[in-house]
């Protein structure tokens, strides 16, 4: 590497940051200008300035959020021109480009070029940047002839040392050492369903983050309307662990969620009971739901007897059969449908009613429109009808479902006795992950409790058009106060309805079941069960998805044995399988004794290439029973000296967790943390499903055939914790250490 070119790299980087600074400066004087106007005011006034400086803020935290590591490749291409790759775009005052934004099609091929298929590019440079300072750079000739084998990886130095580089407990972007294989999954084409199989390791999870990243980038009028859904795991750990992944990308208007929040208002617990999350996993669950919808629908044994005002009125059968067919043949949700029911029949007794009251007053025409609200509002009629018709709400309908016998008898007529006792639970029984999908199969059979109360799309398409009247006149009335907002009227109408839906996606997607989505990612989509899948799918309609995940891994007994399986029955063959096959996090050693144990134990696992030796073949101390714990707490001192600062994961099943945890509080005190941990806590003690996607320096698994054990979790448990592992790996043991781990 010449002095001269890092010399000069180092001039441009710091030209980029003093244009970065000078954007932020200029939105930094946006928003005090706006601060200032707004102080004096009308009640307009004031919510105008807040619009404007919540769109100022905005820019102004993506500004920054993308300061580290701005820019890190440059491209020298054949006509001449050298472009320069970074996490935004940015320009000269008067339009002059200064760098890319890594998803704009140009620069896809600072990841795809390659010495065979040059795509234009005589060379690619790689700007190793620490904060904002470059130290190295890194070259890839592709000229022909300079270069001889075919550089699957690209920018390997840059890689390694990215790979290498110690874990904080967050995730980072990949963005400056994307691989080709995953370049062309990020940038594939938006619609349709993509899956994105790949074993641990290989970057699924970066795929999927930069994939939504660049959706958003590509498709903004699309999906700035719709949103974005990312979907994770259940554990919050995983949440916590990717959540400053695509603010670092630019990208802030990603709604996140796992599967028990899925539902808006229901904050679900993990399944306790494995054998329940299968059942209520099945598809067969959405007829239950159904029949438990219909089973609110009852016709009467016998004729019922009403006493309106004196008078006996009287509710057939027969009426109330004719009533319901009509109501259903609306074809519209229970309690949307039941207003119909109600017509129906409250027209009829109040015919009756009439009749009787004529029948003693004959030769009266007096007016009898009064009968019919003193008939809609009689006690025994309205008892009588809610009998037969009961206006429902999701919670209710599932509690009830659960918790009294007979209704679940009535609507599980396929279930064995045993099926049905495990689903049988109190009514006050929190709402678990696997609920959620019924809850949402109630809430669309169900349809709004007051049909009033939703929200018509004529409503939203006359709230939007108001909200872009509004956005122009705000401009008028800012420049009438003497602040110049530095932008056109149909920016600024567009600038505020984009900072709306964004405020909006997020939002709704918390309060309104019924948003339809542009995009879904799925993230250890094997874990889905068919319910979660049917939910998905509603959320969706579009079912434009990017699912990843590695069916080897999956833990849930209500989650998927094959691709195939899984996504049939939501999405037919009309889904396109892709597979990563590097593992980027796991040195090969570990890897492969990972896989031994695997196929030892019948496990079939889609084993990646690993992209690097580490320095350690896995440890494995085998003790005595009752040993484990102590073991642990003597041999953690080995290990923390070998990270040498690095971040550690005792992993463990749950039989063990609160032992080991305590253990090694009372050595290492507020070092050691459970779950995710926070950033002071470099000793975490996990449990294999909580670990599940997160990555460590150092692990320690904890009587690893205990997670081989079927009573205690599938195959893929040992498997995930093998492999979290990014430098080292020691087994504990006190039963026989599981066949193929040994060499
Ligand atoms: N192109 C890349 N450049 C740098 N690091 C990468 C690259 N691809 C993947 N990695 C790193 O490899 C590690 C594994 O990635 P990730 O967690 O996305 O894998 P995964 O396939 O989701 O794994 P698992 O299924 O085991 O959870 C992460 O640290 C990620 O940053």
């Amino acid at each position: 590497m010449l002095d001269a070119d890092l010399a000069h790299e180092r001039d441009y980087v710091a030209g980029l940051y003093a244009r970065l600074e000078e954007l932020r400066e200029e939105k930094r004087r946006q928003l005090a200008q706006v601060r200032r106007a707004g102080a004096v005011g009308t009640m307009q006034n004031v919510s105008e300035r807040d619009a404007f400086a919540a769109l100022y803020e905005d820019r102004l935290a993506q500004l920054d959020a993308v300061d580290d590591r701005l820019v890190f490749g440059r491209l020298d291409l054949d006509s001449g021109e050298a472009q320069y790759i970074g996490r935004i775009g940015l320009t000269t005052e008067d339009l002059q480009r200064l760098m890319v934004d890594w998803r704009a099609p140009e620069a896809g091929h600072f990841y795809q070029a390659t010495a065979f298929d040059r795509q234009g590019v005589r060379r690619r440079r790689h700007l190793i940047l620490q904060g904002r300072e470059v130290k190295a750079i890194e070259d890839d000739v592709l000229d022909a002839g300079m270069l001889a084998d075919n550089d699957s990886l690209q920018g390997e130095g840059a890689l390694l040392a990215a790979l290498n580089s110690k874990r904080t407990g967050r995730m980072s972007d990949i963005v400056s050492t994307i691989q080709s294989e995953q370049d062309r999954i990020i940038r594939s084409s938006i619609s349709g369903a993509l899956v994105v199989q790949g074993g641990p390791g290989t970057g699924k999870t970066a795929v999927a983050l930069h994939r939504a990243a660049y959706l958003l980038y590509t498709h903004r009028d699309r999906l700035k309307t719709a949103g974005v859904l990312l979907v994770g795991p259940s554990s919050s750990s995983f949440m916590k662990y990717i959540e400053r992944v695509l603010p670092s990308l630019g990208e802030t208007g990603v709604v996140m969620a796992s599967v028990g929040r899925l539902m808006p208002g229901i904050h679900a617990v993990p399944e306790p009971d494995a054998d329940v999350a299968a059942i209520k996993g099945r598809l067969d669950m959405a007829t239950v739901v159904a029949n438990a919808v219909a089973n609110r629908q009852r016709i009467p044994a016998e004729d019922r007897i009403l006493e309106v005002d004196g008078r006996r009125l009287v509710l057939t059968p027969r009426q109330v059969r004719r009533a319901r067919e009509r109501a259903r043949s609306t074809g519209k949700p229970h309690n949307e449908a039941r207003v119909t029911f109600v017509k129906i029949l409250l027209r009829e007794l109040t015919e009756q009613m009439t009749e009787l009251v004529e029948a003693g007053n004959i030769g009266n025409n007096a007016d009898r429109s009064y009968l019919a609200e003193d008939v809609r509002s009689a006690r025994d009629v309205r008892i009588a009808l809610n009998l037969c018709w009961m206006p429902m709400t999701p919670e209710k309908l599932i509690s009830e479902l659960f918790s009294k016998p007979a209704i679940l008898e009535f609507c599980t007529p396929t279930m064995s006795p045993a099926e049905r006792a495990l689903l049988q639970r109190p009514a006050d029984a929190p709402w678990t992950e696997s609920d959620v999908p019924l809850l949402d199969e109630a809430a669309e059979l169900l349809g709004e409790l007051d049909p009033a109360a939703g929200r018509g799309l004529a409503q939203q398409e006359h709230d939007r058009a108001r909200d872009l009247a509004n956005a122009k006149q705000t401009l008028v009335n800012m420049q009438a106060a003497g602040v110049d907002p530095l932008m056109s009227a149909e920016e600024l109408a567009e600038q505020n309805q984009e900072q709306e839906t964004r405020q909006t996606a997020a939002e709704r997607a918390t309060s309104d079941r019924t948003w339809a989505f542009g995009h879904i990612v799925v993230d250890e989509a094997q874990e889905l069960s068919p319910m979660q899948w049917r939910l998905l799918v509603r959320r969706c309609p579009l079912k434009s998805f990017t699912i990843v995940g590695d069916i080897a891994q999956t833990s849930s007994v209500a989650g998927a044995n094959s691709w195939q399986g899984a996504l049939a029955p939501m999405f037919g063959d009309r889904w396109q399988l892709e597979e990563l096959t590097v593992n980027y996090r796991t040195p090969s050693q570990i890897a492969e004794a990972a896989v031994r144990m695997a196929n030892a134990a019948g496990l079939v696992v889609s084993a990646p290439k690993a992209v690097r030796e580490g320095r350690w073949s896995p440890v494995i101390d085998e003790v005595d029973p009752g040993q484990v714990v102590s073991r642990l707490v003597e041999v953690l001192p080995e290990e923390l000296d070998a990270l040498d600062g690095g971040l550690l994961a005792v992993i463990a099943d749950g039989h063990f967790l609160p032992e080991a945890t305590a253990a090694l509080r009372a050595a290492h005190g507020r070092r050691v943390g459970t779950g995710a941990g926070s950033y002071e806590q470099d000793i975490v003690v996990i449990s294999p499903r909580e670990a599940k996607g997160l990555e460590f320096d150092g692990v320690v698994v904890l009587e690893p055939s205990m997670m081989l054990n079927h009573e205690h979790g599938k195959v893929g448990d040992l498997y995930v914790a093998m492999t979290r592992a990014t430098q080292r790996l020691r087994l504990i043991a006190s039963e026989p250490v599981p066949a193929g781990i040994k060499r």
